[in-house]
């Protein structure tokens, strides 16, 4: 049933491979299935990224944390979400979790999808230049390449759920041509336990999923229908996947977009890059007729996935909040 558990399933993705039996990846299909209908959220191993690659970023992302700051705020967030985001400027008020009121104790680096210049959509909204260290440029190379990597991971997922979901495997696909890509290199500071304070204030995902690698401090707690915050501490060699609200709303409310939150109570600093794999901008996300049983309907109104992500950041965003 929806929203009751008390534990995230390790599901292993290692038989999406072209070359595994039609019978291991329908098992897989159903595992992943099962997972993101309950609580949203799984534990995925056997996910065929580099894990050198990821210890490479988590190396980068403590490397870039540990800049001056002068050198990271003359990298600040630009107008197309790409740069240095300081502690304390966004506070999550569309979150329909909770009432948040503390900026969230955190600082990031937000990496996007690469444009290049001479890209006919350079200069529209979220398609611009990105921000990196020229002092450090193994934090550029290091993003990139496993950005790529990560959207191999996005669309083998992708895949699967379109299966999950009785439709052809490639039907997403047409949908993440020019797919919207962000890799947020956040950190978090120890801190103190106190009312109404996160490193991220209870909200759900805005995209379509997020693939979150985090180091082996722990803070990361789901919360269940009964309003439990039960902890997804880290487990070595997996990312944690959860469904964000636009999957969910494309899905027809089947998978579940499911409250978190990060509470870095450990006295140590906490390091985390979640990748969100999300549609193109000009995708227009519609639920599949394909998909619905005999008397369902759409709960959704068809959307320009640019619109809808357009609306929730101006909302969130402190540097976009003059703008908009
Ligand atoms: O850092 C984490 O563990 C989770 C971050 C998160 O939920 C987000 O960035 O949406
Ligand atoms: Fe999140």
């Amino acid at each position: 049933m929806k929203g009751e558990f008390d534990n995230i399933p390790i599901v292993d993705l290692s038989a999406l491979v072209a070359s595994a039996t039609p019978e291991a990846r329908a098992e897989t299909v159903a595992a992943l299935k099962s997972a993101l209908e309950t609580s949203g959220f799984a534990y995925l191993s056997g996910h065929g990224v580099s894990e050198d690659l990821v210890e490479k970023m988590r190396q980068m992302n403590m490397a870039f944390h540990d800049l001056p700051m002068e050198e990271k705020m003359a990298l600040k967030i630009n107008e197309f979400h790409r740069g240095y985001m300081p502690m304390s400027s966004s506070t999550i008020v569309t979150s329909s979790v909770a009432k948040v009121t503390k900026p969230n104790r955190s600082e990031s680096l937000m990496v996007m999808h690469d444009v290049p210049e001479d890209a006919s959509y350079a200069g529209e909204p979220m398609h611009g230049p990105n921000q990196f260290p020229a002092s450090l440029p193994e934090v550029e190379e290091t993003a990139l390449a496993y950005m790529r990597e990560m959207t191999g991971l996005g669309e083998r997922i992708a895949e699967a759920l379109a299966e999950a979901l009785g439709l052809e495997r490639d039907w997403f696909a047409k949908y993440f041509d020019t797919p919207t890509l962000f890799l947020r290199l956040l950190h978090y500071p120890e801190q103190p336990d106190e009312e109404e304070l996160f490193g991220s204030a209870p909200h759900t995902d805005y995209g379509f999923i997020t693939l979150l690698k985090q180091d082996n401090v722990g803070g990361l707690e789901v919360r269940n229908k009964r309003g439990d915050w039960i902890p997804a501490p880290p487990i070595e060699g997996t990312f944690v996947m959860n469904v964000g609200d636009i999957l969910s709303k494309w899905s027809n409310g089947r998978f579940v977009s499911t409250p978190h939150r990060v509470r870095n109570l450990s006295r140590k600093d906490r390091y985390s890059q979640p990748f969100f794999y999300d549609p193109s901008m000009r995708a227009l996300v519609e639920c599949p007729e394909a998909m619905l049983e005999a008397g369902e309907t759409a709960q959704m109104e068809p959307v320009l996935y640019g619109d809808y992500l357009l609306e929730r950041l101006n909302k969130n965003y402190d540097y976009r909040k003059k703008a908009s």
